[in-house]
């Protein structure tokens, strides 16, 4: 989240400043009406200071926002998640979401190329007393996938998969991770409308950043619409995220 919500002006890179506003609502008044109504007033403390800290970050707007966290969280309960694994830690907002939302035997896997982030937000995660729920591995993500895939134990194991990492890995990353999702559990892709840039024409004016990965985004979607492996659910959360549900 990279909106200071005490003044509602964007804080963070100027270079991301269009990118403030992590949310599709085009109305900074009900995203934060929705935030201070629903999010805020229950976010655990941990997660609060973790979302504070991460706000200074130089790089906070790859944050998770509050109310995706809030989403998340509501996920994992809902199909009793119990195995799960996230593709993109940075500094852990959803990761400690997901921990939280787990119960006291349940098992998060983190994957990201960056230890030094996890290590920003490792104090909250240990302050909420959940660290042990945690296996975090410094890795590129794709490798080690390709590794779990080696041992046919690891097939069919995860109840919740939330992929966070390098858009234009989305499509190697599903093909990696459906057969590491058990028949029935969920799999979660972040920003899979890409600042609503997916519907915008090929010449609209963008940020470089923006259009560098979009194309990636574009060809996942067309792939995850006709993957008859899953159910799919396009949500407008955050920078849009799908879930799909492995059906077989
Ligand atoms: C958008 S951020 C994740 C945000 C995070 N889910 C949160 O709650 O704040 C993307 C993360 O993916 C990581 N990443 C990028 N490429 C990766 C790769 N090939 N393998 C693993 N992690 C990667 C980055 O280091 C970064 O921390």
């Amino acid at each position: 989240m990279a909106v200071n919500h005490e003044d509602n002006k964007p804080v963070g890179h100027k270079l991301y400043s269009e990118l403030a506003h992590k949310s599709l609502l085009r109305s900074d008044a009900l995203y934060k009406y929705v935030l201070d109504t629903s999010v805020f007033p229950r976010e655990h403390p941990c997660l609060k200071e973790l979302r504070e800290m991460t706000d200074k970050h130089p790089r906070n707007v790859m944050s998770t926002p509050a109310d995706e966290g809030q989403l998340i969280s509501m996920l994992v309960k809902l199909i009793n998640a119990k195995n799960t694994m996230e593709i993109g830690v940075y500094t852990g907002y959803s990761l400690l979401s997901t921990a939280l939302a787990l119960p006291s035997d349940g098992k998060v896997l983190a994957l990201d190329i960056n230890r030094e982030y996890y290590e920003l937000g490792l104090p909250m995660i240990e302050k909420a007393g959940v660290a042990h729920k945690i296996d975090f591995r410094e890795v590129s993500a794709l490798s080690f996938l390709d590794q779990l895939l080696q041992d046919e134990n690891n097939k069919e194991t995860f109840d919740f998969v939330f992929v966070d990492a390098d858009k234009d890995n989305y499509l190697n990353y599903h093909k990696r991770v459906i057969d590491l999702v058990k028949v029935g559990g969920l799999i979660g892709y972040d920003n899979t409308l890409w600042t609503g840039s997916v519907a915008l024409p090929p010449d609209a004016p963008m940020l470089e950043f923006i259009r560098g990965y979009r194309d990636y985004v574009i060809e996942l979607n067309k792939y995850l619409a006709q993957d008859s492996r899953v159910e799919i659910c396009q949500l407008t959360v955050g920078d849009g995220i799908t879930l799909c549900r492995r059906i077989s």
